[in-house]
């Protein structure tokens, strides 16, 4: 392709050479580069590619993107542009023809609710026969393939990349997570979203490699209400004004206030055997009875959401009221059906912030104990230990300490500091260093009418120890307890 072609949509400025040379391919990386490739001169947080230009040219590369001017032999093609980054994109949308473009298009950005409304939104839309693709925190799906993701949005070419294999693979729609990094860092430059949706914030991603604060994270969020067509807000969030500050979008919105455009009412928790879920009704725009097959009053903001965005696909309401009767997203507020009069749930919540959401949730459905199961993991803040462990003593009737992801951590020394601050509040527990041990342990000392919370470990199916990641899934552990006990 044509370098001059893949430029399109960038200011850019011919240094030195031609830009009407056919080129390879688009790389940042140094490691990946072939004879003919264009390289992508990007200063990370660990490396600045424009150090790299002696390891790319030897490796034969045709031209070079650049942020700052540099010198090198004739004959190579050198590009300047204000920003790499926002270059990588523009060109990578046009290396991979536009993908978005042919795709309904909807980003999710928010603290909390991402990835359990991106998977609510595809499983509505497959439900009528709308072929959906989706890119967040777990996986990148397309059609019938998995790809496990490196971040929630992934950098702008590979981002390209899945859209344009979406397009392949006959998908009419994509329903994807965008981070205040993939803003920040130009990730989805070059995309105008169908629909961009702001779920809530709360002060999280502040710190090295982050961000510098939390208005600047409140700035990253709110331009995406700069590059979609409609904005679908979450009108409860007390921030919300400041997210679609400048917006160039139309702007519906969602929430259980009067305010709102879709509004949910008449909430009102279920209870069948092992099974918990939310009942409520959806008012406004649309009229219907959502039963939904998952707990937690965030759920009905995360489902009032999807439905903002699927009304917009002409879904018909039975369909809608059928995929939540089914759903269930993998290690968010997932319910394992135990047959037994007690549930046990499996949730990522791994800082104090979402373990005090699902905790007190939970404890709205009155269960005999709340039983929380947690770890925190290696090489991790360990504030966190601290904060989980005085929530868990607080909120919950029984605490169970162990293992999540102890990395290069001695597994005992976390739990130690976990029961400092659960002794500390004077919480009830004990602790199990196995985590498969410590799940046999609360299944086997169950009583009716508990709910049992597997905290943390949420879609992993590992456990990192002395980097080494060994299988577990707890949706087995359970399962061969269960067995066990038959
Ligand atoms: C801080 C950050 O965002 N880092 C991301 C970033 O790395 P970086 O820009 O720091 O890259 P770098 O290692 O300094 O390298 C700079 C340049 O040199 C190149 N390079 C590097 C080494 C080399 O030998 N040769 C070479 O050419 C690199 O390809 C790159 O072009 O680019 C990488 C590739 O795209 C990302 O995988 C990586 O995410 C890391 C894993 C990360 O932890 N990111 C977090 C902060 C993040 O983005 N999180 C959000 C939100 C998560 C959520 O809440 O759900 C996300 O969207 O994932
Ligand atoms: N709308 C919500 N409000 C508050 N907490 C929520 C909400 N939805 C989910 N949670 C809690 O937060 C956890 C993470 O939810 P989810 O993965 O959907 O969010 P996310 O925005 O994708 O987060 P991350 O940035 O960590 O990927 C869940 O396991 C649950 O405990
Ligand atoms: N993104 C988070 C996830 C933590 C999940 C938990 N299971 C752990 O390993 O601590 C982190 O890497 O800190
Ligand atoms: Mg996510």
């Amino acid at each position: 392709m044509k370098l001059m072609e893949l430029l399109n949509n960038t200011t850019y400025k011919v240094l030195q050479g031609e830009a009407d040379i056919n080129v390879t391919d688009i790389v940042q990386d140094s490691r990946k580069v072939k004879p003919g490739d264009v390289f992508v001169c990007i200063k990370g947080s660990n490396m600045d590619g424009h150090d790299l230009i002696p390891d790319v040219l030897k490796a034969g590369v045709t031209a070079l993107v650049v942020e700052k001017e540099i010198e090198v032999p004739i004959g190579i093609t050198v590009i300047l542009v204000k920003n790499t980054r926002n270059a990588l994109a523009h060109m990578s949308c046009a290396y991979f023809d536009h993908p978005a473009k042919k795709l309904k298009t909807i980003g999710i950005t928010g603290t909390k609710g991402k990835t359990t409304t991106t998977y609510m939104v595809k499983h509505i839309l497959e439900q009528s026969g709308i072929k959906t693709g989706l890119i967040g925190t777990i996986e990148v799906l397309i059609g019938e393939d998995k790809i496990s993701s490196v971040n929630t949005t992934p950098e702008s070419y590979t981002l390209q990349k899945y859209l344009k294999q979406m397009v392949d693979a006959g998908c009419e729609a994509v329903v994807m997570e965008v981070s205040s990094q993939g803003l920040m860092l130009d990730r989805v430059a070059g995309i105008e979203y169908d629909y961009g949706v702001f779920t809530n914030i709360s002060p999280d991603h502040i710190g090295p490699n982050e961000h510098s604060s939390y208005e600047e994270y409140m700035y990253y969020k709110s331009l995406l209400f700069r590059q979609c067509k409609t904005g679908i807000i979450n009108i409860d969030d007390d921030n919300y004004e400041n997210i679609i500050k400048d917006h160039t979008c139309k702007i519906e919105s969602f929430g259980l206030s009067g305010k709102a455009d879709l509004r949910a009412t008449n909430l009102v928790l279920y209870r069948k055997d092992s099974i918990l879920g939310i009942r409520f009704h959806v008012e406004g725009t649309m009229n219907f009875e959502v039963k939904l097959n998952m707990p937690g009053e965030f759920n009905v903001h995360n489902a009032l959401c999807a439905i903002a965005i699927c009304k917009h696909f002409n879904i018909q309401i039975k369909d809608i009221i059928q995929s939540f009767e089914t759903i269930k997203v993998k290690g968010r507020l997932e319910v394992y059906n135990t047959n037994q009069p007690y549930s046990v749930i499996i949730d990522y919540a791994h800082n104090e912030v979402s373990l005090k959401e699902l905790l007190s949730t939970l404890k709205d459905y009155n269960p005999k104990r709340l039983v929380c199961l947690f770890g925190c993991g290696g090489n991790r803040s360990k504030l966190r230990r601290y904060e989980m462990g005085k929530v868990s003593a607080q909120l919950a009737d029984l605490t169970i300490v162990t293992s999540d992801n102890p990395r290069f951590e001695e597994p005992a020394d976390i739990i130690a500091d976990i029961v400092s601050s659960v002794e500390k509040e004077k919480g009830n527990y004990i602790s199990i260093e196995d985590r498969r041990e410590a799940i046999r342990y609360c299944i086997e000392n169950a009583i009716p009418g508990d709910i049992i919370v597997l905290a943390g470990k949420g879609h992993e199916l590992y456990q990192e120890i002395k980097g080494e990641k060994f299988t577990m899934d707890e949706r087995e552990i359970l399962k061969n307890v269960f067995e066990q006990l038959k």
